[in-house]
This record gives C-alpha cells, sequence and structure tokens, in this order.
C-alpha cells in the first residue's frame, strides 16, 4: 500500500512529539522538520530532542534554519507595531505569513502533500469548503492563531491533537514510555519574548530611544508622567504607576506624540471596528445564513457581531453589544459556533 506522506513541524515540545507518533500509528510516512526561529541565550537543547524522537520512531527528520528570516519578517514587525503605537500579534503573523507557508514550501519541494502540527484544532468540512474548527480542549484551543491560512492550505493540514485534551496527550506519551516527553513544561507566550516585552524592546533598541510622556484624560487634561507610548497597550490597566481614586485603563495611544489617553472602564467601550488585512473561507458566511461571533483576544469571550465587506481585504465590524479594550494591530477572529471562519488586524474602532 502506498502510504500517505506528510511533513511535521517538530517543534521539540510534548505536542509535535505526540503528534509524530500519532501520525506513524495512523499509517502515515512522516517526514519531521524543525525550524530553527529563535534561540534565546542559544539554547539549542529543542533541536537535538527533535531530532533524538525521529530517529527513535525511525522517521526523517531535517534542520531548517530561518532565523534571518524570522528576524526580518516576525521580530522586527513586532518591534515595528510596538513603536508605533499598535499592540502586535506575532504568533499570528508567524503561523499565517511564515510557518505554515514555509512549511508547504519545503513540502512541495519534497514531494509531500499532508502538512501537520501539533496544534490543538480540528478540521471540518461545511458547504463545499473546508475550515479549521476550535480544538475540543478549550484551555488549549489555537484555532484564533489560525485566521489567515487559506483554504488551499488547511485542504493539505492534519492536526492529530485536536480532538484530544493536553491531559490526553502527556498521557499518550507515557503510554508509549516517552516520559521526558510527557512531562516537558508547556511553552509560555511569544517564543522570542516569553516575559516582558517592555524589557525586549530596550535591549534591542536601547534605553535612548524611549523618552518620558504625558498621561492625559479624554478631556485632553494632564494627569501625570508615562515612560514612554511604546510601553503601554491599549486595555492596560495595571503597571501605569497612577494613583487616583478609581480604576483607569489605557484608551488610546499615539506614536506621534508621546500620548497615552486612559479612561475609566465606562469610556474604553467600542462598537465598531474596521479591519485591515481580512482573510474568511467563504464571504457568503457572512451573508446572514450563519450567527457570528467575533473574538479579540486570545483568552477573551466571543461577541455575536456582524460583518461588512469593505474591500477583498478590509471590512467593518458591527458588535451586537459593545466590547472593551479593542486595541490597534491585534486580531479579530470570526468564529460560527465553533467554526472559524476567518479574521482580521484591527486598524481603527469607535
Ligand atoms: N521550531 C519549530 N519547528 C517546527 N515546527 C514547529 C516549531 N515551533 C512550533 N512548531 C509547530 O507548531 C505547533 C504549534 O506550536 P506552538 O509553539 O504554538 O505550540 P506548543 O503547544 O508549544 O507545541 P509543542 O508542545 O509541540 O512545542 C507545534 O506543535 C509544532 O508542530
Amino acid at each position: 500500500m502506498n502510504r500517505k506522506k506528510v511533513l511535521l513541524g517538530m517543534s521539540g515540545g510534548t505536542d509535535s512529539s505526540v503528534a509524530a507518533m500519532l501520525l506513524q500509528e495512523q499509517g502515515y510516512d512522516v517526514t519531521g522538520i524543525t525550524f530553527r526561529f529563535y534561540e534565546i541565550d542559544e539554547n539549542t537543547a529543542y533541536l537535538s530532542e527533535a531530532a533524538e524522537l525521529a530517529a527513535r520512531l525511525g522517521i526523517p527528520h531535517y534542520i531548517y534554519d530561518a532565523r534571518a528570516e524570522f528576524e526580518k519578517n516576525i521580530v522586527a514587525y513586532f518591534i515595528d507595531e510596538y513603536m508605533s503605537g499598535r499592540t502586535p500579534v506575532p504568533c499570528i503573523v508567524c503561523n499565517n505569513t511564515f510557518k505554515w507557508p514555509l512549511m508547504a514550501k519545503v513540502a512541495d519541494e519534497q514531494g509531500i502533500r499532508h502538512i501537520a502540527t501539533g496544534h490543538y484544532v480540528r478540521l471540518m468540512e461545511a458547504g463545499g469548503h473546508s475550515y479549521l474548527q476550535s480544538g475540543v480542549d478549550p484551555d488549549k484551543d489555537q484555532s484564533f492563531f489560525l485566521w489567515g491560512l487559506p483554504e488551499i492550505l488547511i485542504k493539505r493540514m492534519i492536526l492529530p491533537l485536536g480532538t484530544l485534551t493536553k491531559t490526553e496527550v502527556r498521557e499518550i506519551a507515557r503510554q508509549r514510555g516517552f516520559f521526558q516527553i510527557a512531562a516537558r513544561k508547556d511553552s509560555l507566550g511569544v517564543c522570542f519574548c516569553p516575559g516582558d516585552y517592555r524589557s525586549f524592546l530596550k535591549k534591542r533598541l536601547g534605553e535612548s530611544v524611549f523618552s518620558e510622556g504625558f498621561y492625559e484624560d479624554e478631556s485632553g487634561k494632564i494627569i501625570g508622567k508615562h515612560k514612554g507610548y511604546p510601553f503601554y497597550t491599549v486595555g492596560q490597566r495595571r503597571g501605569l504607576g497612577l494613583n487616583l481614586q478609581h480604576p483607569v485603563f489605557v484608551k488610546e495611544i499615539s506614536a506621534q506624540d508621546n500620548r497615552v489617553v486612559i479612561a475609566p472602564l465606562s469610556g474604553m467601550y467600542k462598537i465598531r471596528m474596521i479591519l485591515k488585512s481580512v482573510n474568511v473561507i467563504d464571504s457568503s458566511d457572512f451573508d446572514g445564513r450563519c450567527a457570528i461571533t467575533c473574538r479579540i483576544r486570545y483568552r477573551k469571550q466571543n461577541t455575536p457581531c456582524r460583518v461588512f465587506f469593505i474591500s477583498d481585504n478590509q471590512a467593518e465590524v458591527r458588535f451586537d453589544e459593545p466590547v472593551h479594550s479593542v486595541a490597534p494591530g491585534q486580531a479579530a477572529v470570526f468564529y460560527c459556533g465553533d467554526r472559524l471562519l476567518g479574521g482580521g488586524i484591527i486598524v481603527s474602532a469607535e
């Protein structure tokens, strides 16, 4: 029998390692690839961990050095966004414009049709189209990060972990005798900047790039000093260093004049927003046949909304109820139930 070939992204972590085991058991002819994206403190342990597992499973494994491209496409974007007063979404940009397209390119070069990862996301068919669907583990669902993938790529995907919980994934590794893999820590946050992004910016650009400025309230009244606009994000409440009688949030950031506007929660709500870089699987999903919801942060709830396309890649979203802390630069992701319909990047909100 001709076994189906699949290229699997192997990060050395629990998830993609278990994905390798499952794909092999499901009869796929697996090839592993590990990208070198960014190495904190020159730590390359993940490369040998991925290679060791591949050897143990008897699958070919490649290492692809993508550090220069990652720096140019993802790290530079991340820094630019903060320096422009916006809040970036590096994992989304990486998955949609970098990691998955790169995997597809490598797969094409090797004559491999299918591409797999250890993402907690499912695949589904509806109305003649292929969609992604939330993973069954609500704590691990990663569909939010993949809204920018074209259907042509989705059709090539295999996602062995979408129907599993993290606990089950660890158990699968244990049952097969891979105890270290089962116990590996979850990766936290942005891979190249797992801690505070402010220290990252200072380290990259130098302290002198940032200058203090003023906090203003909604009427333009100065109410204190801030440390430089890139160190704040819309919706931020903690760490403002303001001693006011009531809680306040960052409402607006202006890179041009180093201004940070703050407001009480009541001033933070928005009802409409404009998106760019919009990608949807089937625009007729937005014609009224689905109850559309929108999520504007990974860990935030979905809000019912209507979506109006302005052009191929621009849209206006009208929320059914006001939503607070809508940050330019962040993603807005559309669902119909747990079916991922698409998304876009927030340009502005009112
Ligand atoms: N450096 C890399 N090289 C190849 N594939 C990668 C790499 N980093 C991540 N991936 C793929 O993307 C998937 C999602 O990555 P992410 O970092 O979000 O997840 P994770 O839950 O930490 O996964 P893992 O436990 O496998 O590290 C991984 O399961 C893996 O298949």
